[in-house]
């Protein structure tokens, strides 16, 4: 971990930290981030010091902000990673393989993938001045699978489909009145009650734990497989005119114009 530029990783007492420290991109991920996340998730996996884990984001602006778009707008996509490939999947694969309870301290906006990566987490405790959403219509992306059909398992249909579709912004309160976090507590006792509901489940059967995880997964394993096919289709939108005009409209701090492909 001592070669790690985008991600923290330490542990305390049995609760794994996993920052994600972009605080000047509000915490977006690029591929390397994903695939310093990928890691930290298998070295907790793995560690028998490791009961919980938590995954949060540096400063106090941001979860996540989701794909780092600057990065997308330089390059034209999330940049280098180890394999050559954007590891997203193999990053929502391991926070729900990882036989561990795994808590989302969502010490700011979640946005994009970084709402994806708080909902995908067992738990979600936001400090209050959280801010909740999809953006990937706006910038000519889509979170599919995962993103949306345990999205409408968690909080129904109609609210799923009100996220993705208008892109508004959720405070932490009603987050928690549509019960896509466990609790909300003012930022600056974040931690601590993440610490205390770690030092609880700290005291129970790691081996129970793994089983009701794994259990409770098994019912949306399909999703996956439906996340596989969106990227598929997501690898050529992204290079497409449409989506070009989002991520471009978000770097120069413009509304999009979409209406040209409407009729497609
Ligand atoms: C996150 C915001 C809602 C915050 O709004 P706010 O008004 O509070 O702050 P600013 O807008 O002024 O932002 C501050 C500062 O941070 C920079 N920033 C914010 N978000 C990002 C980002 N995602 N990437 C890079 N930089 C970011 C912002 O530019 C400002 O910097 P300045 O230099 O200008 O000061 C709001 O910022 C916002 O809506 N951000 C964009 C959110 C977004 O669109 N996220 C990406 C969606 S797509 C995605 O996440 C995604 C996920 C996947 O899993 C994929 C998998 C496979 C392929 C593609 C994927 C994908 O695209």
């Amino acid at each position: 971990m001592s070669d790690f530029t985008d991600v923290t990783y330490e542990v305390e007492d049995g609760l794994a930290w996993i920052t994600i420290n972009r605080p000047d991109r509000y915490n977006a991920f690029r591929a390397r981030t994903v695939d310093e996340l990928v890691k930290s998730f298998k070295k907790a996996w793995g560690s028998s010091e490791v009961g919980a884990i938590a995954l949060t984001g540096a400063g106090e602006k941001a979860f996540c902000s989701g794909g780092d778009q600057k990065q997308r707008m330089e390059t034209g996509d999330y940049g280098p990673s180890d394999s050559g490939l954007f590891e997203v999947e193999a990053l929502h694969r391991v926070i729900r393989d990882v036989p561990k309870p795994v808590i989302a301290a969502v010490n700011g906006v979640a946005v994009g993938g970084g709402h994806v990566l708080h909902l995908l987490c067992d738990l979600s405790i936001a400090a209050d001045h959280a801010i909740f959403g999809q953006n990937g219509p706006r910038v000519g992306s889509f979170d599919a699978g995962l993103g949306t059909g345990y999205l409408a398992r968690a909080i129904g249909e109609k609210r799923a489909r009100e996220i993705w579709f208008l892109c508004r912004r959720y405070s932490a309160e009603q987050a928690l009145d549509w019960g896509l976090v466990n609790k909300v507590v003012p930022g600056d006792q974040l931690r601590a009650e993440v610490r205390a509901w770690a030092d609880e489940i700290l005291q129970l059967s790691p081996t129970a734990l793994k089983v009701l995880k794994q259990s409770l997964n098994a019912d949306t394993e399909h999703f996956i497989a439906q996340g596989n096919m969106a990227y598929s289709t997501l690898k050529l939108f992204g290079e497409s005119a449409e989506a070009i005009e989002g991520i471009s409209a978000f770097n120069e701090k413009r509304k999009p114009d979409f209406s040209k492909f409407r009729g497609a």
